[in-house]
């Protein structure tokens, strides 16, 4: 049974600007950026917030709330990366392997199509989605677009619950499968997770817990998440 997001008690480590820094990305009126958000839209730099978590961790379902309640855009990477590979783009074939194999696509192909959709959207605050999946994606980033991102948002689920999620998923996707999934989770405990503690170490990481153990609550609002985020800031 959904309980819901909990124990945020690990970020009382982070620091007093950090925890207003969440506080101004979160809490806004969509059409009044926060403080932060504020100035960049001055510059014209874009806002970014990564969005990490394994296969299944929610991330995807998350950040649809996110960006429609906050006036973010929702950029996913891996549907970046699927639709370049439905496009019949000569990375298509390269990309659907991959995908397939679990593996992680090239970071020039990844972040030149990220760049892009960040130069083609009018929205300055932007939710990347999946991404950086590795180190090396992560370094690609920094020196492609030149920026490191405001904040990382971090879904941590257990193992089993996300294994059930992807299973469930049914979206035809071609990595949603056993073989895939383990494989994926391979990839995300070894080379995702060291961008994640890389993150942590900097004081960008906001860890959410997601402890719910079954489907039967398919969708979490966006109040949970606020909810967090609301605890956070009190701490
Ligand atoms: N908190 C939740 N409880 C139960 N099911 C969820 C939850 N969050 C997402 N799901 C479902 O799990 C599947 C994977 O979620 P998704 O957002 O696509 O994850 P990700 O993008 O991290 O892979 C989807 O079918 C989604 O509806
Ligand atoms: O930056 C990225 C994002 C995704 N992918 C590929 O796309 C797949 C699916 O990613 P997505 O984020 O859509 O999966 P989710 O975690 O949401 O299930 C990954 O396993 C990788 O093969 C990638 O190579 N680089
Ligand atoms: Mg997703």
């Amino acid at each position: 049974m959904w309980r819901r997001l909990t124990s945020l008690s690990h970020l009382r480590q982070v620091r007093r600007a950090d925890e207003l820094k969440i506080c101004q990305a979160f809490c806004t009126d969509i059409t009044k950026p926060p403080v932060e958000a504020e100035s960049h839209y001055r510059r014209n730099s874009p806002f970014v917030a990564f969005v990490l978590g394994g296969p299944g961790s929610g991330k995807g379902t998350q950040c649809l709330k996110i960006a429609e309640t906050f006036g973010f855009e929702h950029i996913g990477a891996g549907d970046l990366l699927r639709k370049e590979m439905y496009s019949g783009s000569e990375n298509g074939d390269m990309i659907q392997k991959l995908m397939k194999e679990g593996s992680i696509a090239p970071s020039e192909v990844t972040v030149k199509l990220i760049k892009k959709a960040i130069e083609s959207a009018e929205n300055r605050k932007f939710l990347i989605d999946g991404f950086p999946r590795s180190e090396e994606n992560r370094m690609a980033y920094e020196r492609i677009v030149g920026a490191e991102p405001n904040f990382v948002l971090f879904f941590d689920c257990p193992e089993e619950v996300m294994v059930k999620r992807v299973l469930n998923r049914n979206e035809g996707r071609v990595d949603d499968n056993e073989h895939t999934v383990k494989e994926r989770l391979k990839v995300y405990k070894g080379t995702t997770l060291p961008v994640v503690n890389h993150y942590a170490k900097k004081g960008k990481l906001y860890k959410v817990v997601d402890i719910t153990d079954t489907l039967q609550k398919q969708v979490i609002g966006i109040e949970e998440v606020e909810c967090a985020v609301e605890k956070y800031m009190r701490m």
